[in-house]
């Protein structure tokens, strides 16, 4: 079978899109193990069932399972199923995903949160190509294409002892990571306006025009959440305005604290926030430092305090402070 699929459902042309495209193209028609790393809601789940839809195995069962979603003594009955009587509560014999998978593909999703217990078993089926179901005897064959997902650094978990190093260097065959959103931001434009599109379908209205000052915030935004927390923006800001342009964000209060804590992934430093917090000052005071209506009085701090902040955190280069040229705001 020929792949010359560009996955229509994956949206975005910047160059880390383009060469997911190649990735997923060039292993989507073998039987090689897939582990897909990225940040929550970066689409490592839609890359997933695009690889399966595309691959030779795309009639057969794509099953999926949450390795976070259940507590640990659950999760080996889920994957591997059980026989009945095999432990209280197993009332009926019960076929696990694993088999369910069989001919097709299993999704692990955040499989770094697998107990260590029962990483041993899950390396003995993707080796061995072969299940025993819990209080079973038989050893049954199978025939699974994985795709393993994690939202961890899944070697720096092998470092700390919470994940097999041969586990993983069994899962890491062909790894691919989906950058985070903020390194991508030229994909940003076409997200919102397929999101848009997509939710206006479903309210049955006409797409509205995202106004140009919404698309510099949304540009400018460092999305913790990713693609999904850009899907629920869009939805949001539908549901909230009727007419045929968004010309505000409906941020959540969850979204916009985080984007005022949030810079990239990790949290501002105190430098950093002091170092906004007095040019935002200096931008009201327009530049004048010290005497009256002074940024040092609003900060109630000595001017030659403030002059010495201003050095250290190199807020002169940024913004030029008492009777300087004041640039556009
Ligand atoms: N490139 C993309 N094009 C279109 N939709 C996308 C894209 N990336 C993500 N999405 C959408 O964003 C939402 C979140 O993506 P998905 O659930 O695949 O993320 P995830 O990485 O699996 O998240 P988690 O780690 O939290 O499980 C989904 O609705 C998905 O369809």
């Amino acid at each position: 079978m020929e792949f010359t699929e560009n996955y229509p459902e994956i949206i975005g042309s910047s160059p880390a899109i383009a060469h997911l495209r190649g990735l997923m193209a060039q292993v989507a028609g073998t039987q090689s193990t897939v582990l897909l790393l990225g940040e929550t809601g970066t689409g490592k789940d839609l890359v997933a069932r695009a690889i399966h839809r595309s691959s030779p195995r795309r009639d057969q069962p794509n099953i999926t399972v949450n390795c976070a979603a259940l507590p640990a003594d659950l999760i080996e009955s889920e994957l591997f199923g059980h026989e009945k009587g095999s432990f209280t509560g197993a009332s009926e014999t019960r076929i696990g995903k694993w088999e369910l998978a069989d001919q097709g593909t299993l999704f692990l999703d955040e499989i770094g949160e697998m107990p260590l217990e029962l990483q041993a078993k899950l390396l003995r089926a993707l080796q061995e190509r072969e299940i025993e179901r819990i209080g079973g005897k038989a050893v049954i064959p199978t025939n699974v294409r994985v795709i393993a997902a994690s939202n961890k650094d899944l070697s720096a978990e092998v470092q700390h002892g919470r994940f097999r190093s041969d586990l993983f260097f069994r899962l890491n065959v062909f790894p691919v990571t989906i950058p985070p959103l903020r390194e991508r931001k030229q994909d940003i434009r076409a997200l919102a306006v397929f999101f848009m599109k997509k939710y206006a379908e479903r309210m049955g209205r006409k797409a509205p025009r995202i106004a140009g000052k919404v698309m510099r915030k949304l540009l400018a935004y460092s999305w913790p959440g990713n693609v999904r927390e850009l899907e629920n923006l869009i939805e949001r800001s539908l549901l909230m305005t009727p007419g045929p342009v968004i010309d505000q964000l409906f941020l959540s209060r969850h979204d916009e604290y985080l984007g005022t804590v949030m810079t990239g992934n990790r949290v501002k430093t105190i430098d950093e926030v002091l170092r906004e917090h007095i040019l935002q000052v200096l931008k009201l005071c327009e530049g004048k430092v010290a005497g009256p209506g002074g940024a040092a009085e609003a900060l109630r701090v000595p001017p030659t305090t403030l002059h010495s902040m201003i050095k250290r955190l190199g807020i002169r280069k940024a913004y030029p402070t008492d009777h300087q040229p004041l640039p556009e705001s």
